[in-house]
């Protein structure tokens, strides 16, 4: 669309396909997959500890023994290079699965802001904008660690430490059995907290998302809050808000570092005994566990060496264990606003106009209930305007003029029946071009925070300053945009008059391609009788030769077009079950 409404992600609804309707389809965020290289790389750098191991105790052994001490000069070289090596490896693996995992959040983020941008302006159930914002912000960036950190390290526990194990258990079987009587006890703690770590990041998570969304609405709302002296009332639920999130937040720390406590005891239990095994066997106390024999300093110390590096995957998977409840809620969140939902009719390619000229207006058959309503605003609808008509829509209050122009628009789909726009059915394959010759400006229409330029432009691709000049001209801002310059305009258009918002927004509808039709939602309304003529006037000759479909309750604007069309009063209306 030329002017306000941006149309983003594909939607696979079609105006052909009422049922897809309301069971939109769920553009679902897909489990991400695991980091198989990152992780190999990792568990190669963790068992070059084995061959380090090995070249220190066997060194040690064979100092003890009796060997000089240059003898120790060539596993001093080689516990180096591989110490480089296994630095390397792991650096390579870290970086590699960060930088994965940011590309991951990347596609997962775009999916979802594009089935955001593809909800239908009118389903109600929308997230509200704070929660989008704090969903695809804050709480996706949970996904990161989740997968970079907590993925691959635990691919590395579930390889690393059975090769260790093997490697302990040539030398002792008593070591082994020390190591494998700990280890299970790891496992089955982090998962009993793991649920209680995800049920405590889920709560965080949909509690910053409430507040973000409340803080938000209320921002929106200042001056309302502030007119009706109800900031006292709002500071105390956000406060109390804050306090919700504060609980919240602490219970997951809690969990975090309960868990890793807990496998910090396990592991050095585990240790512990290996080396008062070994301990007492040199003693000459334990002489059992070494296959009958007895095990040399060299093979008693190799055992010692592993048996940390056999906890180590295991310690570092427990130190980011929240990372998982974190990043499953947040990865949930984003699936929560990425599914179901209405959506609009075709999808977000903005396409190239090939076609200028006036588009005609037909429709038929339409019917359309709201979702929640048990009534329907339309029925078997039909409607027909000629290209560069002018039309006015009334009807009263809650009568449907603003539901049909979003259905004109493609910005949901009809229960039944059809839209045809220059004769080309409002389809899925058509909507994103037919909306690109569709001006729309909306009730109330949207200012954003920014300079004049940039709200005319909407930074839409080859729009120069001579179009924006023009359209300033044929809008009656250009005075306005001679004083203002590039001085900002406030969001929701602070700092402007009621009438300049409507002159602005006429503006977007009259810079760059013509559009072949503009849809516009009661643009007098609240306006004093001066500024409406003008508004009126400036509106017809921007749509001079264009075909112009005006929502309006104003009959001074009605009488100006070429035709009143009379909506059905929703008593007349039957009544879906
Ligand atoms: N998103 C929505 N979800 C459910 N019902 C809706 C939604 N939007 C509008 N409605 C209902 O649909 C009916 C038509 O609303 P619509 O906004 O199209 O009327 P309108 O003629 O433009 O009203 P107004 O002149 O007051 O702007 C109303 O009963 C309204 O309550």
């Amino acid at each position: 669309m030329s002017a306000q409404v941006t149309t983003t992600a594909r939607a696979a609804t079609d105006a052909g396909d009422p049922s897809a309707r309301a069971a939109a389809p769920a553009t679902s965020t897909t489990r991400p997959g695991l980091p198989r290289f990152a992780a190999a790389l990792q568990i190669s750098a963790s068992l070059l500890w084995i061959p380090q191991a090995a070249a220190i105790a066997f060194a040690i052994g064979n100092i003890a023994d009796g060997a000089p001490a240059q003898a120790a000069i060539l596993p001093a070289f080689c516990i180096f290079l591989l110490g480089v090596l296994r630095a390397g490896l792991d650096r390579a693996g870290t970086t590699r699965a960060w930088d994965d995992a940011r590309v991951r959040l990347s596609a997962l983020r775009a999916n979802a802001a594009a089935a955001v941008a593809t909800r239908s302006p009118l389903d109600a159930s929308r997230p509200s904008s704070g929660l989008v914002a704090s969903t695809l912000t804050e709480q996706a960036d949970d996904i990161v660690p989740w997968l970079a950190r907590f993925l691959p390290l635990r691919t590395r526990a579930a390889v690393v430490p059975p090769i260790i194990l093997g490697f302990v258990f040539v030398f002792s079987w008593v070591a082994a059995l020390a190591l494998l009587m700990a280890a299970p006890v790891i496992p089955i703690f982090m998962a009993l907290i793991g649920w209680q770590a995800k049920a405590a990041s889920e709560r965080q998570l949909t509690r910053m998302g409430n507040m973000n969304a409340f803080l938000l609405d209320r921002l929106r709302g200042l001056a309302t809050i502030r007119a009706f002296d109800a900031v006292d009332s709002t500071a105390l639920r956000l406060r109390a808000n804050a306090e919700e999130l504060r609980t919240s937040t602490m219970a997951v720390l809690r969990i975090a570092f309960l868990s890793s406590a807990v496998l910090e005891l396990f592991a050095a239990l585990g240790v512990a005994l290996v080396a008062v095994y070994v301990g007492f066997h040199f003693l000459g106390e334990l002489n059992f566990g070494a296959w009958g024999g007895k095990l040399t300093l060299a093979q008693g110390l190799f055992v010692l060496l592993l048996a940390p590096a056999f906890f180590e995957p295991l310690r570092d998977l427990s130190s980011v264990w929240h990372d998982r409840a974190a990043g499953q809620a947040g990865l949930e969140a984003l699936d929560r606003i990425t599914r179901g939902g209405t959506k609009i009719v075709g999808g977000p390619e903005s396409t190239a106009v090939e076609v200028s000229g006036a588009l005609s207006v037909w429709i038929d058959g339409l019917t359309f209930r709201h979702a929640e309503s048990a009534n329907a605003t339309f029925s078997d609808f039909a409607l027909s305007i000629d290209p560069g008509e002018h039309v006015a829509v009334m009807a009263p209050s809650g009568g449907g003029k603003s539901t049909l122009l979003a259905l004109v628009a493609g910005l949901s789909s009809p229960d039944n029946g059809i839209v045809r726009l220059g004769g080309e059915p409002m389809n899925h394959a058509s909507a994103a071009h037919l909306r690109a010759r569709i001006a729309w400006l909306g009730q109330p229409p949207h200012i954003f925070s920014g300079t004049l330029r940039s709200n005319i432009t909407l930074g839409r691709p080859g729009i120069g300053t001579r179009d924006v000049a023009h359209a300033t001209e044929a809008a009656h801002i250009a005075h306005l945009a001679a004083q203002r310059g590039h001085a900002m305009i406030g969001e929701n258009g602070a700092g402007l008059s009621g009438g300049e918002t409507l002159r602005l927004a006429l503006a977007r509808a009259a810079v760059g391609i013509r559009p072949g039709l503009i849809l516009v939602d009661e643009p007098t309304a609240h306006l004093d009788s001066v500024t409406a003529t003008e508004i009126t006037d400036r509106l017809l000759a921007i749509a001079e030769g264009t075909t112009l479909v005006v929502a309006t309750h104003d009959p001074a604007l009605a009488a100006r077009m070429d035709r009143v069309v009379m909506l059905p009063a929703p008593a007349q209306l039957e009544v879906l079950a």
